[in-house]
């Protein structure tokens, strides 16, 4: 099998500890270099913690992708910094696997579009669990049955974005079968900002919750006369993300357009 050269972008992160262990178990994986904030020249294997790889670590990201010959980029860094990696590796003809949210309709567009004209695969997954795609695709059926729902998404207290990346795909993926519906009362009145939830334009609502020790859960809530319907998806810890990411690697190689979210890949 053909050895797959992996740049990982946010190693030392709760997701790119995990990721890193991925490409030392899969033997058709090769970690090449690494993206980081800071340890600009020293090695992967300089650092406290890391298995023996000797692939170096970059701050800038176009000294980066110029200097080492590379297949894939994995980004699992920050909003911010993520639509930057993957901008430049695309216009550098690396294909970037993104795990990191926070990506606007604009900027996938944009991205698109670029991917199209470079003839260069992207893959950007909200999320990678098979069990959260899962998720997605039982409330995107549910929906074609229940006009009235509510997402409610759970996080751990580190996170940055909200809300969550996975939170705004399902609301996307309901709204494809979901006749579209003004819920709750018509003169409903917020006495306490926010006590709603975000309302996204297809007048879904999500909540997102914050809270220490948790990972990432999500519950999708279907009201209908006299039931109810919840399907919730646990992820407990961020192994459950790696199976996803090695099937987006593996994919990526055959792809020369963008794809959004896993459902798009995964039988
Ligand atoms: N798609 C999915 O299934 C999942 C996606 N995520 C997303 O992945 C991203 C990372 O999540 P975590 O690992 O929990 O966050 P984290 O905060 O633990 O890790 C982020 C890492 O990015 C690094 N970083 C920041 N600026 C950088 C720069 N300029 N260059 C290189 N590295 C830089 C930080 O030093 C840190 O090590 C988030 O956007 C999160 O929402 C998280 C879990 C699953
Ligand atoms: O930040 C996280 O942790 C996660 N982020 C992704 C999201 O925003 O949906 C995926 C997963 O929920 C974990």
């Amino acid at each position: 099998m053909k050895i797959i050269k992996i740049i990982l972008a946010g190693p030392r992160g709760r997701m790119g500890r995990e990721a890193v262990e991925l490409i030392q178990r899969e033997e058709h994986f090769e970690l090449v270099a690494c993206l980081d904030r800071v340890n600009e020249g020293k090695r992967l294997s300089d650092l406290d913690g890391f298995p023996q790889i000797d692939a170096p670590i970059y701050k800038d990201p176009v000294k980066c992708f110029q200097e080492i010959e590379a297949d894939v980029l994995i980004d699992l860094t920050t909003p911010e910094i993520g639509k930057i990696h993957t901008k430049l590796a695309v216009e550098h003809g690396i294909r970037p696997v993104v795990g990191t949210t926070g990506f606007n309709e604009e900027e996938l567009q944009e991205l698109t579009e670029l991917a199209d004209a470079k003839k260069t695969g992207v893959i950007i997954a909200p999320n990678f669990a098979v069990g959260a795609i899962l998720m997605m695709k039982f409330a995107q059926m549910a929906a074609k049955h229940f006009q009235d729902v509510e997402i409610i998404e759970l996080h751990h207290d580190r996170k940055l974005d909200a809300p969550s990346g996975t939170g705004i795909k399902t609301a996307e993926m309901i709204s494809k079968t979901r006749t579209p519906k003004q819920q709750g009362h018509p003169n409903e009145e917020e006495t306490i900002q926010g006590a709603r939830g975000a309302e996204t334009k297809d007048g879904i609502r999500i909540h997102s919750v914050r809270l220490p020790g948790l990972v990432a859960h999500q519950e999708v809530i279907f009201g209908g006369e006299g039931q109810s319907l919840t399907i919730r998806h646990d992820s407990y810890n961020r192994a459950s993300f790696m199976s996803g990411v090695k099937l987006a690697v593996e994919t990526i190689m055959t792809l020369d357009v963008l794809v959004y979210g896993l459902e798009n890949i995964i039988e």
